[in-house]
């Protein structure tokens, strides 16, 4: 999630309804921001998430991950290697890594992937530059490979979800599915429940 307000929500209150909806894990994903914004904010958020047992994220920047004491960073394939985000780091963060390809996945792995973000499964609106939806092959190869925990990300929703989980994945991440909703922790809590409906199946 971005740090603009959603509606009649700020970042805050939205981020307290998608993780009382049931969401397990927040992603700081601020891409315009001031940087002075993204640390002010940024530290309410890791209280936020703190106070509510959920592990934070900083996404691209390690440099905000350190300085929020965030629980881990995601970073994709053109952002700092995963080797180098580890020595600024230390060994109790975790590292994500995205991967829309298998040698974008062997590079991850390589590169000390705790978890890997796959995608984009679907077509999305909300990173322009994500390219051509993959579907979910991709994950499935990757979850016969290694037993790194996988989530699916792009264009995935409550109507979709189902799938990426038997495709083998471990969880999905979203944005529009929760923050373009007009109830975000209703949205929140129908997607947890899909997901832990799949998990069962
Ligand atoms: C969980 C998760 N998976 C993938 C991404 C995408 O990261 P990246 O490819 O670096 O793209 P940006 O998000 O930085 O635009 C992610 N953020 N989270
Ligand atoms: C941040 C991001 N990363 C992607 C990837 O493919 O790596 S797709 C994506 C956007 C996810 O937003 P939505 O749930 O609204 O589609
Ligand atoms: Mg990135």
């Amino acid at each position: 999630m971005g740090l603009e307000g959603y509606g009649h929500l700020t970042a805050l209150q939205l981020a307290r309804e998608a993780i009382a909806g049931g969401v397990t894990m927040i992603q700081l994903r601020e891409k315009n921001a001031p940087l002075r914004q993204v640390l002010t904010q940024g530290v309410q958020l890791r209280e936020l998430c703190r106070e509510l047992g959920v592990p934070f994220f900083v996404n691209d920047r390690v440099d905000v991950a350190i300085l929020l004491d965030a629980d881990g960073v995601h970073v994709g394939q053109d952002d700092i290697p995963g080797m180098e985000a580890r020595k600024l780091l230390g060994d109790d963060k975790i590292i994500g890594i995205s991967a829309g390809t298998m040698e974008e996945a062997e590079w991850a792995m390589e590169n000390g992937a705790d978890y890997l973000g796959v995608g984009p499964i679907y077509s999305t609106a909300t990173k322009q530059d994500a390219g051509e939806a993959i579907g979910t092959a991709l994950i499935s190869a990757i979850t016969q490979r290694w037993t790194v925990p996988v989530v699916g990300i792009g264009g995935i929703n409550t109507e979709n979800a189902t799938v990426i989980i038997e495709a083998g994945a471990h969880g999905v991440a979203v944005v529009s599915a929760i923050t373009k909703q007009h109830k975000p922790l209703l949205a929140a809590q129908t997607l947890a429940r899909t997901v832990q409906t799949a998990w069962l199946s």
